[in-house]
């Protein structure tokens, strides 16, 4: 028997520091929906270390904050976006604080927050909880969801896709989504409003600093509905990760270069001067690829961190989990350098939205790692992103109280297409292909690219494709069926982008084109929907004219 479809104001798919500020922002009156697709609190959110940036030292201005921003973004950020997100950074903090987040403080006073530094920033702007920032944002966000009486949780709730006009008809717009849930089910959820805040797609690479859910799902499915995104080129590779075999994706935060890390070749020389002035506080793609090359060059597996010249009682102080977590792996950090290589990291394109939160598709907004808002361009500079989801996800909420009246009601949704059959043996090969796919876009669409690389990579993800349709359209759909057609969709749109960017930029680098173009404007990469066409221009964001 089909059961009583849910029925929301507002359906967010993602509780993660986008999902759940968007979540907390909307008044009491309206009926919240939050879908995760594991337990609540899982995402990169609860895993982020490093911190939040905002301007708060007295020595700092916003000036600085957007032009430090603007340069490692390589010249493909959107200034209004920069400006605007820089300018609501100590609100969005402040409103952290008054939630309960426990920033460290210095001082007697509890209301002196330590700042540190962290690659690309000018000054000390990122406040933090010692190494767990994102743990203690999540769980206090957490909290505060779970005791609000609007607002509906749906853990190990799946969103398989956006259910739109195509379906339902009446005007152009979202209706709701048709969601997996834990007991196997695909049941449509209604909703006025649908905002994706789904995290972002670094799980498309081999290794990763991302938890699993990273399979870019909201990326996917708001192609599929059909509006367009942006620079997908931009993978942000994350340059120290742990090197261990059985934890290749935990990070060593950048913090612990802000705090006087230094990166060493194996044999103990320093390396990073030589790459840039900055050194090992150069941006994120500089450091990344400085330490690709020299471990290319010497063939060596990793260099080395070494932040053992500091007390011990600082490094403990300040990095108590990286502390205790390398030495669950055999290394104290406090006494000997750490073996660190790159890892995906950060999803710098995605869903174009506007300045509000608003994608093409009337009704549907986006928040968080999923989207592409301009705040990145090129180069993400580090702890802008969780700033982001607070600034975003605010602007959304605020912008859908503003817009509600105006969305119809929920509609009466179609049940799900049911007719497929169950074949268990299947479950196999798609445990192969997601193997597949993660490596061949490590091997071929990774630090750096060349255009032979890229034709490899179009041809193995054309092939995959082909055969994920055919699964897809005959057998039951499941969690890691899903993912991989998301991851699919997701692999083919950074080909696509990185193949028409023929130039080096920020983080795409290709030997091809090893130079940015010097001539024109630097334009962004958009894909549109249906055409699958990479065109290149300037995109203008929109700016609500109620602002
Ligand atoms: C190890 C690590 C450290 C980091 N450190 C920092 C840092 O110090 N500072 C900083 O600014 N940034 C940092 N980042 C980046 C930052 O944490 C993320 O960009 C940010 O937290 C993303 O938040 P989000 O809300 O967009 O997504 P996430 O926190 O990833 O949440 C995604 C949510 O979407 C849900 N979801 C996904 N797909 C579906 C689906 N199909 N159906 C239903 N639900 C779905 C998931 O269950 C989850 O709830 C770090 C990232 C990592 C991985
Ligand atoms: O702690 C880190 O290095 C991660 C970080 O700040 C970020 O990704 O913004």
């Amino acid at each position: 028997m089909q059961s009583p479809q849910s029925s929301y104001d507002v359906l967010i798919i993602g509780s993660g520091a986008a999902g759940l500020t968007t979540a907390l922002r909307l008044p009491t009156e309206l009926r919240v929906g939050v879908l995760a697709k594991a337990d609540l609190a899982e995402g990169s959110t609860l895993w982020a270390q490093g911190g939040i940036a905002a301007v708060l030292a007295e020595d700092d201005s916003a000036e600085q904050h957007i032009e430090d921003t603007l340069t490692a973004g390589a010249g493909l950020c959107n200034p209004a976006t920069v400006q605007r997100v820089v300018e609501h950074g100590p609100e969005a903090v402040r409103w952290l604080i008054d939630q309960g987040v426990p920033f460290t403080t210095v001082g007697d006073d509890g209301n002196t927050y330590h700042l540190t530094r962290e690659g690309g920033h000018s000054r000390r702007r990122i406040l933090h909880a010692a190494d767990a920032t994102g743990r203690a944002i999540e769980t206090t966000l957490e909290d505060r969801v779970r005791a609000a009486p609007n607002i509906e949780i749906h853990e190990h709730a799946m969103a398989v896709d956006l259910i739109t006009h195509h379906r339902c008809g009446g005007e152009p717009g979202v209706r709701g989504a048709y969601v997996l849930g834990a007991d196997g089910e695909v049941r449509p959820m209604a909703a006025r409003s649908v905002v994706l805040a789904t995290g972002g797609a670094s799980k498309t690479y081999l290794y990763t600093t991302n938890p699993d859910l990273s399979s870019g799902d909201g990326i996917a499915m708001a192609w599929r509905a059909g509006c367009r995104v942006a620079n997908m080129e931009f993978n942000q590779f994350h340059p120290t990760c742990l090197f261990h075999r059985e934890a290749r994706n935990f990070l060593i935060s950048e913090a612990v270069r802000g705090e006087g890390g230094r990166l060493l070749l194996p044999d103990g020389t320093p390396f990073m001067h030589r790459f840039d002035e900055r050194g090992e506080l150069a941006p994120r793609d500089i450091v990344a690829r400085a330490i690709d090359h020299e471990m290319k060059r010497l063939g060596v597996d990793y260099v080395l961190l070494d932040i053992s010249h500091k007390p011990a009682e600082f490094i403990t102080e300040h990095f108590p989990t990286i502390h205790q977590r390398c030495l669950e792996f055999g290394f104290d950090m406090t006494r000997e350098p750490l073996p660190v290589v790159p890892a995906a990291h950060y999803t710098c394109g995605g869903v174009m939205v506007d300045l509000a939160g608003r994608t093409d598709l009337p009704g549907l907004y986006a928040a968080g790692e999923v989207t592409c808002s301009g705040l990145h361009g090129a180069n993400r500079m580090a702890s802008n992103s969780l700033l982001e989801c607070i600034v975003f996800g605010r602007a959304a909420a605020d912008d859908i109280v503003r817009r509600l009246g105006q969305l119809p009601e929920p509609p009466a949704l179609p049940p799900w297409d049911e007719s497929r059959v169950t074949d268990s043996d299947e479950e196999i090969v798609v445990t192969h292909n997601w193997d597949e796919l993660r490596r061949f876009m490590w091997d071929y669409v990774g630090i750096v690219r060349t255009d032979k690389r890229l034709q490899r990579a179009r041809h193995r993800a054309d092939l995959l494709r082909s055969e994920i349709q055919e699964y897809y359209g005959h057998f039951r759909v499941n969690g890691n069926l899903l993912e991989l057609r998301n991851l699919a969709t997701v692999a083919d749109l950074i080909i696509a982008s990185a193949m028409a960017r023929r130039e080096s930029r920020g983080l795409h680098f290709t030997r091809d084109h090893p130079e940015p173009r010097a001539e024109g404007t630097p334009g962004e990469t958009i894909l549109i929907p249906d055409r699958a066409l990479a065109v290149e221009g300037r995109v203008t964001l929109g700016v609500d004219p109620d602002d």
